[in-house]
């Protein structure tokens, strides 16, 4: 065994940062895999960002380390604002198409006095309109096409791969130092910079933040819960679910995670629409009794909530929520996951290296919504392209909207943009669930993902969810006693004669599900402007031992699983690329369930 499981072993404290890492590993005669070694690479490059990447890479190649075929030149300065008392160009750069410009400080332009002479010639008109125009802020300037952030996460991204595809393989740790000298930051450590085959230099550790008693621990421990308050009175001013976010890091001294946006519902990549008018709703006046014909139903679906409106259907089911063409009110019990998140939660951080992790600051109640799981919905190729990176970054937020027939046309990718479900870990042995929801979007590539209480959840328990729910195709419905098998029904795809329905009431009073024959129900689907490119083939009846009867969302790339070839997976997510080799990327999971898989991709 080598890398990172050597490196469990050897016990390094959490508190390491990437050198202190490598200093220990080499004090260990240990060597960073492959993997590991990209993975801190990425991270070190998102962590100096992508002008500071750019300036690292000229130096690497002055210094004859890497050969680099292009190089960043600036071809053309479009704007200029002063923000901070700092002016800041627009820049198009050589090579790099207008979607790539970028926002750079005057300090980052050191050779490019003639273009900024050019620049500032074009613009020198009326001198108080200059200085007006200068004083513009970014955010009136940005309009809402533009991403800066995506627009240096592609640059990152791009560099990131170059550079893991050079001969010469660049060890983080150059970077790291590379990075200190080049942004002209407090540098991270002292010493030459090594070549090949030099000693490595002695770096300066503070090793008193590494003891929770000192006093530098506890000042910097001060500043670190300060920027964690701020970061929280920043989410929950942004948060629209009913329900707050709390923050809390009593393990270490991580701040608030750097390039991380909050959102609350999906933001549309490139070229990507979704249509939020669902063109038909219900009018019924009570849903809940009227369940025959009520939303779900004219979608060949059941009824998935109680009356106080708990899921009562397996996962994997289909949830066609009321929209808002219907009717009935707020309180329909048809609208739950519209409603928002309303259980208080806790971004936390983990004590065993799983990063943050998100609990329950309250207990939930079995079948209860959760929340949601939001990001950018991006398409398949582009998620191919991310996927890459995060996977060898070790990270990954990709979660396939696939469905049926293994193609997956989106993703949803909650790395940069997300919300409190950024942070849920993975457990072999979890306390969520993921189903698929349709509201206002019918379209059906487009589901919401909503994960919801799969047992009672106590206060302070952490949330997770299986990032690999394979298998189980039948769910026990507790509800009906614990061994009841319901089958799983797979929108669009049953037979127009077959409709869901209710038959017997439960321990509770409350109908259980089942498919019965009832007659032709206009479908809603058949009504919506897309019918054309949803098949709605018929299928015969809902057959439960019919593998083409489910939702499956599919987890995506992690095919080397033997739970996977068991049976058709349901709602998933954690995409891998299907090229690489598995071996490459085992992580291991620490989720310490009794049935752990051992590794999480
Ligand atoms: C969706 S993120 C979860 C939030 C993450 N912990 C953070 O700090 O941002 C998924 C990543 O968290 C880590 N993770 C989640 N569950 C884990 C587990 N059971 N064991 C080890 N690492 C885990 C892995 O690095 C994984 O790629």
């Amino acid at each position: 065994m080598s890398g990172i499981i050597e490196i469990f072993e050897s016990s390094i404290p959490c508190l390491s940062t990437i050198i202190e890492l490598q200093e220990a590993v080499q004090r260990e005669a240990l060597a960073f895999s492959a993997e590991t070694n990209k993975y801190l690479l990425y991270h070190t490059l998102k962590q100096v960002g992508a002008s500071a990447a750019q300036r690292i890479v000229q130096k690497l190649v002055e210094q004859g380390e890497i050969e680099w075929d292009e190089d960043w030149e600036v071809e053309q300065i479009l704007d200029c604002v002063v923000e901070n008392g700092v002016d800041h160009y627009f820049i198009k750069w050589k090579g790099w198409s207008h979607k790539h410009n970028t926002w750079e400080p005057k300090e980052n332009l050191g050779n490019c006095s003639a273009l900024l002479d050019e620049f500032h010639a074009k613009n020198s008109g009326d001198a108080e309109q200059v200085r007006l125009w200068r004083k513009r802020k970014f955010s009136e300037i940005v309009d809402d096409e533009e991403d800066p952030l995506e627009a240096k996460r592609k640059r990152v991204d791009k560099i990131f791969k170059k550079l893991t595809s050079l001969k010469n393989k660049i060890t983080p740790i150059q970077l790291v130092r590379l990075s200190s000298a080049t942004t002209g930051k407090k540098p991270l450590y002292k010493g030459l910079i090594s070549g090949k085959g030099k000693k490595i230099p002695k770096f300066l550790i503070n090793y008193k933040l590494l003891n929770p008693k000192s006093k530098a621990y506890k000042e910097k421990k001060k500043e670190i819960l300060a920027a964690l308050k701020d970061w929280e009175r920043e989410l929950n001013s942004i948060n629209t679910d009913p329900a707050p976010i709390d923050i809390e890091n009593n393990v270490d001294l991580e701040g608030p995670p750097e390039n991380f946006v909050y959102l609350n519902d999906y933001k549309p990549g490139e070229g990507i629409e979704i249509p939020d008018d669902p063109l038909v709703g219900c009018e019924c006046e009570d849903c809940y009794s009227n369940k025959k014909s009520c939303c779900p139903s004219q979608c060949g679906a059941v009824f998935a909530y109680y009356k106080h409106k708990r899921v009562r259907v397996p996962r994997g089911t289909p949830i066609y929520e009321c929209n808002k063409r219907c009717e009935c009110g707020p309180d329909c019990p048809n609208r739950v996951v519209q409603q928002g998140r309303k259980f208080r939660v806790c971004i936390f951080r983990t004590a065993n290296g799983r990063g943050w992790g998100v609990k329950a600051m309250q207990n939930i109640k079995q079948g209860s919504f959760v929340m949601e799981y939001v990001g950018e919905v991006i398409t398949n190729e582009e998620a191919e392209r991310r996927g890459k990176s995060y996977d060898a970054s070790g990270r990954t937020y990709l979660f396939d909207l696939d469905y049926n027939d293994g193609d997956c046309p989106f993703t949803v990718d909650a790395a940069w943009y997300g919300n409190v479900s950024h942070f849920v870990n993975h457990s072999c042995d979890p306390n969520l669930e993921v189903f698929g929801v349709w509201i206002n979007t019918l379209d059906p590539r487009l589901p919401r993902i909503a994960l919801f209480a799969r047992r009672d959840i106590e206060k302070g328990e952490e949330l997770t969810f299986d990032y690999m729910m394979t298998g189980a195709t039948y769910a026990q419905s507790p509800e009906a006693g614990g061994d009841v098998e319901v089958p799983v029904l797979q929108p669009m795809l049953i037979d127009k004669e077959d409709t869901v329905s209710e038959t017997s009431d439960n321990q509770h009073g409350e109908s259980e599900v089942s498919v019965s024959d009832s007659g032709d129900m206009p479908s809603l689907i058949e009504q919506c402007e897309n019918v054309e490119e949803v098949d709605v083939k018929l299928k015969g009846k809902v057959d439960p031992e019919s593998e083409s009867n489910l939702v499956s969302i599919d987890v995506g790339r992690a095919k080397d699983f033997k739970e996977k070839e068991a049976g058709p997976p349901v709602l998933t997510k954690m995409k891998k690329s299907p090229r690489a080799p598995i071996d490459e990327y085992k992580i291991m999971c620490q989720c310490g369930a009794k049935n752990c898989r051992k590794y999480l991709f």
